[in-house]
């Protein structure tokens, strides 16, 4: 996939069809979309361009109402590049961009970045005049010889309603992994930096790497995971086990993320560690002492295990098929 950044000068070559949207989570419902676009693109022999912000929208238009992401921008496009779409422009939302009319959006897609074809959903909005609907962008499109077309509703559910950002959000928040992962198609996961804690995990006897994710990441429920964790980019993939919480064992303290890789001895601080969210196995809970996180701690890893096992096999057996 080619992935360009957008600037005021950009002219590119051939005619695309293209969609726009955030796409946050790059979810199963955002790939329906992008084999419409596929398909469109074959049979019109166009170029399938997805047009994306590098921001979310909310940050800049209201950003009390913006959400904590699924994806990071370059999860996005990792995860877009996957999808087979040919093209992805990245706009930087602006105060500048957010105040553009739906008219003029299209007008700078038409002649800058040679969209004849634009597909949108029915109730999809963009640009400044949120009062512009379907049949106005298609009188537009008439205008500068664009053809817009309505994508199919998104056929994917969850529980009779179709998938969205917001409703993997709330599952997210809900700790409801299974429900996560049916809407996702995948687990969900997030990267941090290693950084250093309060040293209690060493004296223990389970070190836990501690997580700097981008701030913008959404965080599951607080709780105890079972995760795959990868270390660095193309380093191994470990069976771990996660905390999210405040740590009430040891006083509190501000949300932490610590993860603990099972048979692993090394030193983390400084790498990356990427997370794969795979079963929540309890709520966090205040301990009388050390000893007794200690041996919830065992418990935990061997809970763990069995989720992380029955995880490796579900994986084989798909693709041993
Ligand atoms: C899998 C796992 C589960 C944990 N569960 C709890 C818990 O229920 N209650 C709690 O107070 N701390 C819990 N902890 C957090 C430990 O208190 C924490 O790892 C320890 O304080 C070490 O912190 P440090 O890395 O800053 O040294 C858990 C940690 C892990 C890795
Ligand atoms: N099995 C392991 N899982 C996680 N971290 C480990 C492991 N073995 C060694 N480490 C190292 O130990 C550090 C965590 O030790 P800990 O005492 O919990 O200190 P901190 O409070 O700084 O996190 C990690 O950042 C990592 O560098």
């Amino acid at each position: 996939m080619e992935i360009l950044i957008y600037d005021k000068a950009m002219q590119l070559e051939g005619l695309a069809v293209a969609t726009i949207g955030v796409f946050d989570g790059v979810h199963r419902g955002h790939r329906f979309v992008f084999e419409q676009l596929a398909d469109k693109a074959r049979e019109r022999k166009l170029i399938s361009t997805v047009i994306t912000f590098d921001r979310h929208p909310l940050s800049v238009v209201c950003p009390d109402k913006c959400p904590p992401l699924l994806t990071t921008l370059d999860e996005r496009l990792q995860l877009l590049c996957a999808t087979g779409v040919q093209r992805c422009v990245v706009l930087p939302f602006t105060e500048e961009m957010a105040g553009l009319a739906a008219c003029d959006f299209m007008l700078l897609m038409r002649q800058q970045l040679g969209v004849k074809l634009l597909l949108t959903g029915y109730d999809n909005r963009f640009g400044h005049d949120r009062s512009a609907g379907f049949s106005d962008y298609v009188r537009y499109g008439q205008e500068m010889d664009m053809d817009v077309e309505a994508l199919e509703p998104c056929n994917i559910t969850e529980e009779d309603c179709p998938v969205s950002s917001s409703m993997v959000r709330r599952l997210l928040a809900d700790g409801a992994l299974d429900k996560v992962h049916h809407c996702l198609g995948r687990d969900y996961s997030l990267e941090g930096q290693v950084v250093s804690g309060e040293q209690i995990g060493m004296k223990i006897g389970y070190p836990t790497a501690n997580l700097s994710p981008d701030t913008h990441k959404l965080l599951p429920k607080a709780g105890v995971y079972a995760v795959w964790a990868t270390i660095g980019v193309d380093g191994p993939t470990l069976p771990a086990m996660m905390n999210i919480g405040h740590c009430p064992t040891f006083g509190g303290r501000p949300t932490t993320l610590e993860v603990h890789l099972f048979d692993y001895n090394g030193n983390l601080y400084g790498q990356t560690v990427r997370v794969r969210f795979v079963g929540r196995l309890r709520d966090e809970q205040r301990f009388a002492d050390a000893s007794a996180l200690k041996a919830q701690l065992a418990k935990d890893q061997s809970d763990a295990l069995q989720v992380l096992r029955a995880d490796a096999e579900a994986q084989e057996t798909v693709c041993g098929k």
